[in-house]
């Protein structure tokens, strides 16, 4: 049986600047089961990042709670590996080094964890890029490496901040078959921000659509079988179908 992994309760983020307070997200109630992989779609300025930012324990509701296997979140904790929209690859360190910062934390020994990054930075296809520094790769390339290093970190939960939206449409493709891959022999449970209808329903077995302020418009099952690609989905009916539904929510969810 499921069980709740992640839960939000009554949450709600204000931010205040000069004299304005801006409320990014409110009454936002979520639960997500262990091992499931949930995508949220919603347009730009929704709140997705607000909302993966507390779901990491990185920011403090200003309402309501996160809760993490029923307790209460109050900061970072190091099951939960958090993909951000921005870089956050060390400057001084190359690739390779980057990657193994997590086994390093970890105290895994050098030769191990070489091997361990290694392994993943071929996965994200960055080989031949070990000894490059941040600064000497394309923005696609470092968040491969920054993918890489997060799963350096072999974390439970993995919390993403469209990850794939800055790179070509071939290497995107490879790296959601190379997330599935990896979600269904590790178990693990993801969430996906995106604001792509068709890699919501590409990647997810649940889509969460989000309006403004963080508005659940939709929350669907999506059964399609699996493996999906593309391809074969374009044309699938069932797919179509459930793509005009979640286009047609996010339309509403505008006005
Ligand atoms: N640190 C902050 N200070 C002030 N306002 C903020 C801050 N972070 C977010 N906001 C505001 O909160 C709202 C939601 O922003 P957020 O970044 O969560 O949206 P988003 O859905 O992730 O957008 P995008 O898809 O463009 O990344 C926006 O109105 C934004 O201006």
């Amino acid at each position: 049986m499921m069980s709740t992994l992640l839960q939000t309760k009554d949450l709600g983020m204000r931010f205040a600047k000069d004299d304005m307070a801006t409320v990014a997200l409110r009454d936002f109630s979520l639960s997500i089961e262990e091992g499931s992989f949930v995508t949220l779609l919603g347009r730009s300025g929704c709140g997705k990042s607000t909302l993966l930012n507390l779901l990491a324990g990185l920011t403090t509701p200003s309402e309501g709670e996160v809760r993490y296997r029923d307790r209460k979140l109050t900061g970072p904790d190091t099951e939960i590996g958090y993909l951000t929209q921005s870089d956050t690859l060390m400057p001084w360190r190359g690739v390779l080094r980057n990657v193994e910062m997590p086994l390093e934390i970890r105290g895994v020994a050098s030769a191990k964890r070489r091997e361990i990054a290694a392994e993943l930075v071929n996965r994200v296809g960055l080989s031949g890029f070990e000894n490059h520094y941040p600064r000497e790769l394309s923005g696609g390339m470092r968040r491969r490496a920054s993918l890489a290093r997060m799963l350096a970190g072999n974390p439970g939960t993995l919390l993403m901040d469209e990850p794939f939206g800055a790179l070509d449409a071939q290497l995107r493709m490879e790296l959601q078959q190379e997330l599935l891959r990896l979600w269904q022999d590790g178990g693990q449970t993801v969430v996906f921000v995106t604001h792509d209808i068709e890699e919501a329903l590409l990647l997810g077995d649940r889509v969460v659509v989000l309006g403004k302020i963080g508005a659940i418009l939709l929350d669907r099952t999506i059964d399609l079988p699996r493996p999906r690609s593309a391809d074969t989905l374009r044309v699938d009916p069932e797919f179509v179908s459930l793509h005009t539904e979640l286009a047609q929510a996010l339309q509403e969810g505008a006005r």
